[in-house]
Formats: C-alpha cells, structure tokens, sequence
C-alpha cells in the first residue's frame, strides 16, 4: 500500500476510507426543515448507527482501514491557533443572528475538548443548550422560534460529497447549498493540520473558497488517466474547469469526461445514476442511458484547457476511452420498471467497489443485487432501512482515500 492519499480509480483494493458515523445532528430533522436540509424522511437514528457500523464492520473484515470525520477532525485542532480559526471560521459560515450570540457560540465551543468541539459543530448549536448572555442588540433581544443557533448538518454521513481523494491529491468542495457547506470546512481543516490524513505535499486540486460549486458525487475516477464529472444540480461548469485545469496541469492525469446529466434531485450527482462496479461494467439508472452529451477537456501544450464535445452512445465513448472492446451497463432494477424506480429511489445504483468486481450494497435493492452477482459481481449487503432516507447508497457514505493502483 501507498502512503497518503492514493487513488487512481473507482474499483481498485480499497485500503482507507473516510465515514462519518450519525449522530445528534440526524435529531435536528423535522418536517419544517426537510427542504432546506436536503431530506425527505427522519432515519430512526439508533437504529441508522447499527446499520452505519455493520457498514463499518464490514469494511474492516474486507481489510479497509476506517477513519471518521470527528476523530481526523479533532486531531486537526492540534493547538489553540487553530481552535480558535476554526471555530472563527465555523461561525463565519453559520448564518448567526447576532454578534452577541457569534460570542456566546464562541465561548461555548472553545470551552470543550476538541473531540466534543467537533461533535457538537455537527450536531448543531441549540438555543436551549446555551444562553446568550448580553442582549445588547435587537437581533438578540426578540426571542426568534427558531431552535438553533447554528444548523446541525445531517448530511455529513455522506462523506463521499464534500471532498473527493483523487490521484495524491484532493479536493475540498465548494458545496452547493448552505446546508451542506461547513461539512467541507471539517475537511480542509484535516487537510491543513492533519498529516496523518493528508501528508505534506499533498496536492489540493480544489479548495472551499473558490467561486463554484462541485460535490463529491459527481467526482469518478474512471482509470489512472481519466477523471469523470457530473455536470449536475450540484456541480457547476466553473467548478468543473478549474478542478480540471488545476489537476491536468499538476498531475499524471490526461484528460477530464464531463457527463451532462439533468439538473434535478432525482440526479442529484453522477453516483447517483452511475458507478464502476468491475474494468468494464457499470450499474447505471435506465433513464440516463442512451445518448448523452459529454465534453471533454485536455490540456493544450501551451498549458490551456481544450474542450471537445463528444456525442454517442455511453456504452461507446466507456468502451473506447477505456481501450476496452466493450462495457456493459447493468441496470438498476432490471428491467422491470417499477423494480426500477423503487430500487433507484433507495440507492440501488449506488454501489461502492472496494476491490475490482467486488461491491458493498444495501440489501434492500435484491432486483439490482441479483443482477449484479449474475454478471459475476460479488455482492456483500448492509441493512439499510433508515441510512437510505437521507437518499444516498454506499458509495455517498464513503470517502476513497487510498486504494491499490490496478
Ligand atoms: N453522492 C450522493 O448522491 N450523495 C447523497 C447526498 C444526499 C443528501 N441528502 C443531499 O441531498 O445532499
């Protein structure tokens, strides 16, 4: 195995990978709140951490080695500088009402050890945990209905979004909604302090202030020298420019597939319709199959971006950009159309390679399972009955962060 951050494909062994297990945050989940913060349901939060450890589980008993959020985090915070700029930072990107609760929310965290500091971060600041003191302004003295001071993020169990391991290097993300930006904070965080984590010299391909957004799941390592991104609701063209020419420039990486896929929440991110499984086979939503329009982008010999579209059948472009005679694409549900839309709704594409032809998948979705091991895909299940309402698979559930080269 490599040192640091490896990963120059979707399917190689899988050495380390970044989760982060539920916790309080998932209790923040009303209905008044499901738009904003990205869900449609509330996951039953005990039994949600069952499931999140038998994934873990079963990640170790493969030879994974597990690392969470808060603990890589937490070693981050190595110093009371960097407390101190991160909970700085924190509250920057919180949203808070008033300079009166901004202190109060201040004091509050750099009072704890930085595991708990972390935790708490995630979980979200509620007006009833903690007093503002001195109601000095306006803002602090009406009592708002509103419970927090800052916003749980119960997104973050989708570690695969807010950052991506590509190559030696990574990328922390410019998220696309608010609800979800801090999570990328936590990450350049590690990225910064943790060596660990990210030895020196690793490279930052993309960083959280930069102008536009990208997510994770639209980042896919198709081979040593492609890298494939969702043009989607989440990830921007601007994103997706300076992501390539900063990484074409300053890696062993040749081009960059950019998949248009439609802007919507049924699509979400690339991974959500689409994601290796084997060297030549790929589960894919039956709605996104057929043409579909892709750009390319090289790197001319003066060093600037060059793009190309390219049009065609999905099947084609995989096959001849692999160098591989043919790909096949395996369906979500069959085809049978209702197995497809309810196992498509519950992730059933979504699945996470930790070895080539070897898949972790949420039992649920037996139609896509089936099909998977009949193609010759080894299939290990995980319970999924509450992790899958927060609409996200395995592969959204973890973050690469070395694998073995093929
Ligand atoms: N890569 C992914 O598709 N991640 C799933 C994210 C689900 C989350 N509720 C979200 O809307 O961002």
């Amino acid at each position: 195995m490599k040192p640091g951050i490896n990963n120059y494909s979707e399917i190689g062994k899988l050495n380390k990978v970044l989760l982060h297990r539920l916790g309080g945050e998932i209790e923040g989940l009303v209905p008044d709140n499901f738009e904003r913060l990205l869900f449609d349901d509330i996951p039953y939060l005990k039994i949600a951490q069952q499931e999140h450890d038998r994934f873990a589980e079963l990640l170790r008993e493969n030879d994974v080695e597990v690392i969470y959020y808060v603990d890589e985090t937490a070693k981050a915070l190595k110093t009371d500088e960097i407390r101190e700029n991160f909970v700085d930072d924190f509250i920057a990107d919180s949203g808070i009402y008033s300079q009166e609760a901004q202190e109060t929310v201040r004091e509050y965290l750099l009072g704890m050890p930085s595991k708990k500091l972390v935790e708490t971060a995630i979980a979200g600041i509620k007006k009833s945990e903690v007093e503002v003191k001195n109601k000095g302004s306006l803002a602090s003295y009406i009592a708002s209905g509103y419970p927090y001071y800052t916003d749980p993020m119960p997104n973050l169990y989708f570690t695969r979004d807010p950052g991506a391991c590509v190559g030696d290097g990574l990328n922390v993300h410019h998220m696309s909604t608010m609800a979800r930006r801090r999570e990328a904070l936590l990450l350049r965080y590690m990225y910064l302090y943790n060596e660990e984590f990210a030895p020196k010299g690793t490279h930052l391909w993309y960083d959280y202030n930069q102008e536009f957004s990208i997510e994770g799941g639209d980042v896919l390592v198709l081979s040593k020298d492609i890298v494939a991104i969702g043009l989607s609701q989440r990830t921007t063209a601007g994103g997706i420019e300076r992501f390539a020419e900063n990484i074409l420039k300053e890696s062993s990486f040749k081009k960059i597939l950019v998949f248009d896929i439609p802007k919507s929440r049924a699509f979400m991110h690339l991974d959500t319709v689409f994601t290796m499984v084997d060297y030549d086979k790929f589960t894919i939503h039956p709605e996104i199959e057929g043409p579909l329009q892709i750009y390319e982008i090289t790197l001319t010999s003066d060093g600037k971006a060059h793009f190309e579209s390219i049009q065609g059948e999905l099947e084609h472009i995989l096959s001849s950009e692999l160098k591989l005679p043919s790909v096949e694409l395996i369906r979500c549900g069959g085809d049978d159309a209702m197995a497809a839309q309810r196992e498509q709704w519950n992730d059933g594409s979504n699945t996470l390679a930790i070895a080539p032809a070897k898949v972790i998948t949420y039992e649920r979705n037996y139609v896509t399972n089936d099909l998977l091991e009949k193609k010759g895909i080894t299939v290990i299940t995980m319970p999924s009955s509450e992790l899958s309402r927060g609409r996200g698979g395995p592969r959204c559930m973890s973050c690469p962060v070395n694998r073995d080269d093929l």
